[in-house]
């Protein structure tokens, strides 16, 4: 795309954190050096009313901001949507962003993966019934059903016991908490590309530490935290990263690639933990929706390639259109060719979107 005249706009749509932490000068400077300009988003102005963008990225929650979306692609079919509403969604509930895993079929002989075993609760009397507790032992994790990115969403308990079980407030997922060294490996996900870094999590609780620990523990993103207050903190001081082994990286690509194929997203993290017990089983305990990828180091280069894929794919599908038309020109004549035509490009401009057709999804695959 460098040199040529045609430029593209891509317009973002993301909270003020997310811009701060996301569009730097860094990646402004080079997605323009290669043709794309990004233009925020005005949210206090109607999305259609604004533009026109080659494609629009986002980060935003709520209804509204779904319908802004639909109207804003069926004024602009030809527009390429970062990622679909309805894809993103299937992250804001807790079991529904893992069901995706256990569907997953991957060819590995020597390592595994699923999730932790893990069950919902939506009232304070089911916390304490022995049948919900049958599946899951102490510790457990209870998370928030919902994950919309709101500060109570990342609240997390550690529970060593029932008497920890009192302060929580359904809904909630209650997940076994497995041993895994205290290392968590972070997995993003851009389009094709995928990336494993190495995170510092919640330490192991033995067995034999387990039976002196009183309630519960509460935390919030444990991995998020700037590394200094980790350092400083007695509870992480054990842990060592970089004596941790990653994940073999083909492995992760093939679950990364599995993922993305089921979710139709493109950019999203998972979290993944590797069981102590057996050293070659992985769980994924979480997934997120455009993650921090500004902590990715070369994150502007890989964004921007993104960046360039989709658009150039959106071209090329535009040129297949018109070369397909004319071909169906040549053999036909009168009114019939110029409906085939019509016919033809409606056909691609629904399927040229990345929240809406088949063809395009599948094309940014590998
Ligand atoms: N089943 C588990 N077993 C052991 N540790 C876990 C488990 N689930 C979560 N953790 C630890 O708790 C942390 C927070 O859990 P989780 O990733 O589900 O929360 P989150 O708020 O959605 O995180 P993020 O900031 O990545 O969105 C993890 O990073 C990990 O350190
Ligand atoms: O804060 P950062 O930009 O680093 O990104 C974090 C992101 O926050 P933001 O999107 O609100 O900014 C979180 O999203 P919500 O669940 O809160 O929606 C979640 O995806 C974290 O996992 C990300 O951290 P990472 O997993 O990459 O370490
Ligand atoms: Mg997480
Ligand atoms: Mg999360």
């Amino acid at each position: 795309m460098a040199g040529e005249e045609r430029r593209f706009k891509i317009g973002y749509a993301l909270l003020p954190k997310k811009e701060n932490s996301f569009i730097r000068e860094s990646l402004v400077n080079l997605a323009k050096s290669r043709g794309v300009d990004l233009v925020k988003i005005d949210r206090e102005r109607p999305l259609v009313d604004q533009g026109p963008f080659d494609s629009v990225l986002h980060k935003l929650y709520g209804e509204d901001w779904k319908r802004q979306l639909e109207g804003f692609r069926s004024q602009n079919p030809n527009a390429v949507i970062v990622d679909s509403p309805d894809a993103i969604e299937r992250l804001h509930n807790r079991i529904s962003m893992l069901q995706v895993v256990s569907e997953l079929k991957i060819q590995n002989q020597s390592e595994t993966f699923g999730i932790p075993k893990q069950i919902v609760i939506y009232d304070q009397e089911t916390l304490f019934d022995n049948q919900a507790w049958e599946l899951l032992k102490f510790p457990v994790i209870a998370k928030p059903l919902v994950a919309d990115g709101s500060a109570k969403s990342h609240k997390m308990t550690l529970v060593f016991n029932r008497d920890g079980l009192s302060k929580l407030k359904p809904p909630i997922v209650l997940q076994e908490f497995v041993n895994h060294g205290g290392v968590i490996f972070k997995v993003y996900v851009v389009g094709d590309y995928v990336r494993c870094v190495k995170r510092k999590s919640l330490p192991d609780v033995s067995e034999e530490k387990l039976k002196t620990l009183e309630g519960s523990l509460r935390f919030s993103q444990v991995s998020n935290l700037p590394t200094q207050e980790k350092n400083d903190d007695q509870y992480y001081k054990m842990m060592h990263l970089e004596d941790t082994e990653l994940p073999p990286q083909s492995f992760m690509t093939d679950i990364a690639k599995g993922l993305r194929k089921a979710m139709k997203l493109n950019l999203f993290n998972f979290d993944v933990i590797r069981d102590t017990r057996f050293g070659n089983r992985y769980l994924i305990i979480d997934i997120n929706y455009f993650p921090g990828y500004a902590k990715m180091p070369g994150y502007e280069m890989v964004l921007t390639d993104f960046f360039c894929d989709i658009l150039s794919m959106k071209e090329r599908e535009k040129g297949l259109v018109e070369e397909r038309c004319q071909k169906k020109m040549a053999g036909t004549d009168g009114r019939l060719l110029l409906n085939s035509c019509e016919e033809e490009v409606r056909k691609t401009e629904t399927n040229s979107c990345c929240s809406g057709g088949e063809e395009m999804e599948n094309s940014i695959q590998v």
